[in-house]
């Protein structure tokens, strides 16, 4: 099928009109054994992008898996080239793992573009290694398949499961009340981590791998196959084999990341009740690739989709689990079934996702729940504006049933939450301050972090979801509303209002909060503001003007400093601006120029 389209490695190693340079090109590939009857038989050359490194644990056992991705490659007629991608790994890279997606994304273009690559496999699998890698094969635009490492398998203690993350929020908990020490606390929570792969709960990793399933960009039923598993060395063979037949079909990300695409991914979101750091990476994926995808969209489509999928932190089960049940096919199928789909949608595969989920059953109906018999009603995002920012989301399907049938459940009922704010600088001031008992907090107190977006962080941390403090914990009272303008770990079951643009670094408006200050949260009518005249709000600002602006520590290092200056806010994507002008390479660029 390739005939008559010429592939673009050929530019490098096979242009009779450029005999010089490409002599100069095929000598060094061929200096670890590659022949020349190799790499100018014409056959398509494939990339793997490698994320997988004792840096990047989660994604480790992608340098196992890449055996049998180099088999299937070869078995169809293609020639494998493995290369490093940047290493992501979002519970080792301090400040934030929220730095490096956009820096692998630049790495993976350059060496896509600038390399003679007709095809690629991507290893995904920790949280942003899948947005990184989907970013870059949308801007570069050569066929492209995502390959998941999977999850760990289950972790247990004592009989029962422990999942990634979501453990480590109970057992922060019970060490702040002294239930147990700190050894235990170890224990506990390195219980949830017993295997290769990436969280086994529903956190950010689970999430953005199912949704690249969603979006059609990995083989169907593939996302959720644990690391371990037998099944995962299997699909890593077929995903090799499938590349290759994509590069003679020319079928690429373009043709794959479309708006009914998109659209699928937020339905399946919320039926999987997946992490509040998809519409970021969603956005960025959608920016890169020219699909329009409003933040608003994700509470247009996704908020009245009910919850399917019980796993933590919402739910009970695991990876496992959900694997075993039917992963995302039994999902997608359900949501079918509402005509909830846009089922023409093309995968990778070369069918529609119709075609690859329609009667694809669920095996296990307490994991994956039918669609009469949801978990949760009304599950997705909500999507919150008011007088202190633009855009904010809330995960409600982690509300709990209480607050959510006071709060959300009936629009005719005015009703709203009110609180007293407590204001932290970043996290360093939440830990030194928080059971402090002369801040004296209560069920009625809303914890605000600010300094912890893309920006002030920098790169956006993980901290908005805050414990309360422990003397709140003793009574009953384990959590309370946060609001924030970081991220949340997906693995946390906090229903909090987080991802908050623009951040206090640029000027946004909480930034201007005090401790003590009154905020309403009007789930109903999506708003969140804080009761302050604007006389008061412009004293404030100000006030902050004239003191040179909220201040947040200065970058360490120079990437951080150029992210800085480039980066936009969460509810966009928090991407390079400027960067998405820059798309489809591979058509409109040609291939660069020679390098001699
Ligand atoms: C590191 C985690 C737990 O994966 C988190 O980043 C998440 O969002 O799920």
């Amino acid at each position: 099928m390739t005939e008559g389209r010429k592939l673009r490695s050929r530019e490098w190693f096979d242009n009779p009109a450029n005999i010089d340079m490409t002599a100069l090109y095929l000598e060094r590939y061929l200096n670890f054994g590659l022949s020349l009857e190799e790499l100018q038989s014409g056959k398509p050359i494939i990339g793997i992008a490698q994320t997988g490194s004792d840096l990047s644990p989660c994604n480790r056992h992608h340098l196992v898996l890449a055996e049998r991705l180099r088999d299937g490659i070869r078995e169809a007629g293609g020639i494998p080239l493995e290369f490093p991608v940047h290493p992501i790994q979002e519970t080792g890279k301090r400040p934030t793992a929220g730095l490096d997606r956009n820096l692998a994304y630049l790495g993976l273009v350059e060496a896509l573009y600038g390399y003679p690559i007709d095809g690629v496999v991507l290893t995904t699998g920790c949280d942003k290694t899948t947005p990184a890698c989907l970013m870059a094969a949308a801007t570069v635009n050569i066929p492209a398949i995502a390959l998941s490492v999977g999850p760990m398998l289950n972790g247990w203690h004592k009989g029962e499961r422990t999942g990634s993350g979501t453990i480590v929020w109970k057992a922060r908990q019970l060490l702040a009340t002294g239930q147990i020490d700190d050894a235990q606390f170890i224990r506990l929570v390195a219980s949830s981590a017993p295997s290769t792969g990436y969280c086994n709960t529903m956190g950010t990793a689970t999430t953005m791998n199912s949704l690249a399933e969603a979006l059609g960009m990995m083989l169907p039923g593939s996302a959720a196959i644990p690391a371990p598993y037998r099944d995962r060395q299997e699909c890593a063979w077929r995903t090799g084999k499938r590349i290759v037949d994509m590069v003679a079909e020319d079928l690429k990300p373009s043709d794959i990341m479309t708006l009914d695409a998109f659209r699928n991914a937020i339905v399946v979101n919320s039926a999987i009740g997946g992490s509040t750091n998809a519409p970021i990476h969603l956005a960025a994926m959608a920016r890169h690739v020219g699909v329009d995808l409003p933040l608003k969209e994700w509470e247009r489509l996704g908020h009245e989709v009910p919850l399917l999928v019980n796993l933590q932190p919402v739910g009970e089960y695991l990876g496992e689990d959900y694997y075993r049940a039917g992963g995302v096919p039994a999902v997608v199928n359900q949501l079918m079934g509402a005509g909830l789909i846009a089922e023409d949608a093309l995968t990778v595969n070369g069918r529609t996702i119709g075609e690859n989920c329609r009667g694809v059953a669920i095996e296990e109906e307490a994991v994956i729940h039918p669609w009469g018999q949801p978990l949760v009603e009304n599950a997705g995002f909500l999507v919150l504006s008011g007088n202190l920012f633009d855009a904010a989301i809330m995960k409600t399907s982690a509300i709990s049933a209480d607050f959510r049938a006071r709060y959300l459940s009936d629009p005719a009922d005015p009703e709203a939450f009110t609180g007293t704010v407590a204001v932290f600088d970043g996290p360093e001031d939440y830990h030194h301050r928080i059971d402090d008992p002369a801040m004296a907090l209560d069920d009625n107190t809303i914890l605000v972090m600010r300094g912890a977006g893309p920006v002030g962080y920098p790169g956006a941390a993980e901290v908005v979801n805050m414990r309360p403090p422990a003397y709140l914990i003793s009574q009953g009272i384990d959590a309370i509303p946060c609001v924030g303008d970081g991220r949340q770990s997906g693995t946390s079951g906090s229903p909090s209002i987080l991802n908050v643009s623009p951040e206090a670094a640029v000027a946004g408006g909480l930034a201007l909060l005090k401790t003590g200050d009154r905020l309403r949260v009007d789930l109903k009518s999506r708003r969140v503001d804080v009761l302050l005249e604007e006389a008061e709000l412009d004293a404030r600002r100000a006030e902050l003007a004239a003191g040179g602006g909220y201040q947040f520590p200065a970058s360490q290092t120079p990437w951080q400093e150029i992210q800085r200056k480039l980066v936009g806010q969460l509810d966009s994507g928090a991407i390079l601006e400027g960067s998405e002008k820059y798309q489809r390479l591979a058509q409109t660029q040609g291939v660069p120029r020679d390098n001699h």
